[in-house]
Parts: C-alpha cells; structure tokens; sequence
C-alpha cells in the first residue's frame, strides 16, 4: 500500500470521540474491505449483551454478579437506586476525607498533618492506582503517594527506608476487596509493625477500602481504624479504579478524580454508539479479533510515547489477560482464549525489543499511544527548530513506518495530553473493548476461576514449611536431608517443595535452621540450630 493509499485509508476509518479528543487510527491493521460486514452478527450481540450488562444483567454467571463498573461514572444509571446512592455517597465521602487530612482536620496523632500515603493492595486494588499516581503526579501533589504490591519483604523494607521519619505523617490506605488476600493482609501485618516499631498508634495512621464484613474489614473495627470505604460486589478488581479503590489515593495526593470521572463518562457515552466505525471500543475490540483470529494468536503490544504512560501496560496486563484468559467459554466448551499484552514505552522500547518486532516473528500488532502535548509551556530547541518532543514524533513515525513496512499492523490512539480527563477516557475505552471482545469469543470477561489454583498450592506448600519445621524442632540433634524429611513428614512425593522449603529456610536467619553441605547438592542435611 502506498503512502497516499494509507492516507485515504487514515481518513476514511479515523474514529473520534471529540469530548475527549480522542482518536483511534487503525489504517495500518490489514483487515479485508469486507471485515466489518462480516463482524456486524456478532457485533450486534456484543452491543446487546453491553446493554444488558449496563441494565443490571448478571453478567457474570459463574459468580452470578451484575457487572457495575460503568456505573461508577454515571451513577444514576444503577439499575437500583440504592446503589446510585451508594456511588454518590462513596465519592462525597473520599472528598470530604482527603479534604479532611488536608486540611489538618483527620491528622496523625504525633504530627501536624498527613503528607504522605501509603498504599497496601495487589493486582486490582494496586495497579489502577499505581497508573494513576504515576500517569498525573507531579512534584505540587499534596501527598506523596507510595507502595506495598507485594509480599516481598526487601520491597517492603525498601518502601519503609524511603519512609523513613515520615512514617509518623504517613497515612496507610489498605485496599482488597474481598479483604483476604495474603499479600495485602503480609504488607498491612509489616505496616503497623513499623509504625509499632515507632511508637505509633496504626489504628490512627490507616484506613481501608473493602467489601462488608470482610476480614480486613473486621480487622478495622477491631484496631479502631480512621475510616472505610466501601468495594461491592459488582465491580471487578481490575476495573475498581474508579471506585474508592482508585479515587481516593487519587485524591489524597490532590489529583483532579472529577476529570477521570467525566472523561471515564464521556468514553462511555460514545462506546454506546452502535456503529462500531464509530465507537472506538467497538473498533478496538474488532481490531483485536482481525489480528489474533479471535483465538488471541497475536500479542498486543502497547507502546505508549510518553513516560506518564509506562504502567499503562501493566495495568492493560491485568484486564485484559485476567479478563480474556480463559479455558472455556459460556457453554463449557474449552477454548483456552486470551491474548497476552507487553510493552513499557516509546521510543525507549526502540532501543531494546523493536529489534524483534521488526525482523523477529511475527506474533503481535502494536498499539501506539501519541500524546499531543509534549510539556507544560515551550521547549527548546536541541537542534534548529527542532525539540525533544519533535524527536519523540519522529521516533514514533518512524517505528510505525519501519513495522508497516515489514508486515507488521498497528493501532494508534491520539490524545491531546495526560491529563485526569484523558486518562480516565483512556481506562474506560479498554474496559469497554475487553467486554466487547468477550461477547465476540463468548467467554466471560468478569470471573478469574484460574487464579485460585495457585493460591491454593501456595497454603499447601506454607502448610507444608510448618510440619518441616516441627520436626527439625523435635529432632534438633539429627540433621534431615530433603528425601528423609518428605518421607517424615508424609509427603514423600512433595520431595522438591520440601527441598525448596529448607533451602530457603537456611538462607534466611528467622527460623535458625542451618545447612550442613553434603557430597552433593542434595545430600545436604538441615537441622534447627
Ligand atoms: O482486592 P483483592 O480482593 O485483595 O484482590 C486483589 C487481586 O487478587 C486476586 O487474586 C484477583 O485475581 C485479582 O483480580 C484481584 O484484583
């Protein structure tokens, strides 16, 4: 195709969504001129199954839940007023909270005021935040906010270390909505130890964002917590960040959540419209199922120029990997759908991966993120009558020229700035295609049977550690190699796990086991010191 093709080709399948100043220009995906007539059946459910959805359906049957997320931009269309007034009433209350410790009014009990947060959540209760922090942060926030994303104890230290004094004016917001997730109750538990540590009342310095009557929720009530804030049911992890789960680290660090509503709002008035030419949800959602087959068999590779967006990918790698990867669709057949997502950012990523995405096998389509602005106020000029932000077009130009060139399809969305607006159109444009996209593969976007397998083998393996440590208490004398204390401990087919549990318990001084060096490798013996 020529230059001048793809020109009228841009032109004639250029979306845009003017509230935001979005556009979506999927001229470069090389789908057949009769693609979308042949889509329009299956389109039609998708937008059938949306409505429903929007209505109130039970769009989640396996865990028989309405899907409500929409709702938190719009909440006058709840399909129940009591849930209207439930968003209305959540959204005051983050206000006037943040408000509250701005101003001194809710304060630390050894400070004059909260100046940072600190936030303890995993997977959906941390990565919508984490974009958000980082997308719209700038060094004027009113608070800094920081991280426990995990059950990593040297990531932990690390946050606590950049802490440091400021612990004492450090308000911890913890976040999980079903309120039992291990890693989140590990970095709450090491939280108030260091606030402990530090002669701090926790119970002053935290508050929660979770469902009713969870167990972090009663654990709130028991330590006396500053506030909760309520998760429901209907809205999904990976699509909570415009719940308070989102909102209100948003606010505490004094960003602006009324834009990311509104422009949340906005991208959902026009991923409504029925003409997938021109809703870009639609589009994007079509564009996917052209470039994978609707078997996922081509990666999405999201290349945002602009370093606001580097975690955009991660957060993309949530919903849609956790959304669209799934073994059986809604009639039970096994279909192993999903489709993978990477990236970090252009033109960085240049100089790394775009190497094979040039050359290199041929199993993904890229999306490119164009952020009109480049910076507040003028630039210089690193070259006559050029700067960096030119430089940054260039790259992005060129990268996307030298794919085409080579076969390789991409997508690009413009947006006038990183702005709270635009990102919150940004957000609700992928919720809106992931659940398009699940319609067109007849899976359910909304449940993650998959996850709890490996939470389950991890209480086996914890359960496991606490019998191998009785016994090399019970027997401090005899040193116990791995196969002897399988064997022992009635699990000799657990012989590797029991290996990998004492190796690490002899490279860490809490449990004081020790390690006596066998012939081989697997001839050591650990014995309780
Ligand atoms: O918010 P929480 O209940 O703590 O859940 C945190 C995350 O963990 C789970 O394993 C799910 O797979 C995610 O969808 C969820 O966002």
């Amino acid at each position: 195709m020529s230059e001048r093709q793809l020109w009228e080709r841009y032109k004639k399948y250029l979306c845009g969504v003017e509230s935001v100043g979005l556009t979506l220009d999927v001229s470069r995906m090389n789908f057949a001129d009769d693609f979308f007539e042949r889509m329009r059946g299956p389109m039609e459910k998708a937008f059938d199954a949306m409505e429903a959805l929007e209505k109130g359906a039970i769009a989640n049957p396996d865990e028989k839940r309405m899907v409500g997320h929409y709702w938190l931009r719009a909440p006058e269309r709840a399909p129940e007023p009591g849930i209207t007034k439930e968003v209305q009433d959540t959204v005051a209350a983050v206000r006037s909270f943040a408000d509250d410790v701005h101003a001194g009014r809710v304060k630390p009990p050894k400070a004059d005021r909260f100046t940072r947060v600190l936030l303890v959540g995993i997977g959906g209760s941390a990565l919508g935040p984490q974009l958000v922090a980082d997308a719209l942060g700038t060094a004027a926030d009113r608070m800094q906010v920081f991280f426990f994303d995990n059950t990593d104890p040297d990531g932990m230290d690390r946050v606590l270390a950049q802490l440091g004094d400021k612990l004492a004016e450090t308000l911890t917001v913890v976040i999980s909505k079903s309120g039992g997730t291990k890693e989140t109750r590990n970095g709450m538990v090491e939280a108030e130890r260091a606030y402990q540590q530090k002669g701090l009342d926790f119970g002053r310095h935290a508050v929660a964002v979770t469902g009713a009557d969870s167990e972090l929720d009663r654990y709130t009530k028991k330590g006396n917590w500053l506030k909760t804030f309520p998760m429901w049911d209907w809205v999904g992890g990976r699509t909570s960040v415009l719940s308070a789960v989102g909102l209100l680290p948003a606010r505490l660090q004094g960003l602006d959540i009324d834009g990311m509503l509104a422009g949340a709002r906005d991208m959902d008035v026009a991923t409504r419209e029925r003409d997938a030419l021109r809703n870009p949800a639609a589009l994007m959602a079509l564009m996917w199922f052209h470039a994978g087959n609707g078997r996922g068999a081509k990666d999405m590779v999201i290349l945002p120029y602009k370093d606001r967006l580097m975690l955009l990918s991660r957060y993309l790698q949530q919903l849609v990997m956790e959304s669209l990867g799934k073994e059986k669709d809604l009639d039970g057949k096994v279909v192993n759908q999903g489709i993978a997502v990477y990236g970090n950012k252009g033109s960085t990523d240049q100089h790394a991966y775009v190497q094979q995405l040039r050359e290199g096998v041929n199993n993904f389509f890229a999306t490119f993120l164009e952020v009109l602005k480049d910076r507040d106020g003028a630039s210089m000029q690193v070259e006559p009558d050029i700067t960096s932000g030119d430089y940054l077009l260039g790259f992005f130009l060129g990268t996307r020229k030298a794919l085409f060139e080579k076969g390789r399809e991409s997508m690009t969305l413009t947006v006038p700035d990183v702005s709270a607006r635009t990102l919150g159109a940004l957000i609700a444009l992928y919720e809106r295609a992931v659940g398009f996209y699940a319609t067109l593969v007849n899976i359910n976007a909304y449940h993650q049977p998959g996850v709890e397998a490996g939470k389950k083998a991890a209480g086996v393996v914890l359960e496991l550690q606490r019998k191998v440590l009785a016994k090399l208490r019970e027997d401090k004398a005899k040193g116990h190699t791995a196969e002897e204390m399988a064997t022992t401990v009635g699990a000799p087919d657990e012989v590797e796990t029991v290996f990998k549990v004492l190796e690490h318990l002899a490279a860490n001084t809490t449990h004081g086991v020790k390690r006596e060096p066998g012939a081989n490798r697997f001839d050591t013996r650990f014995r309780a010191g």
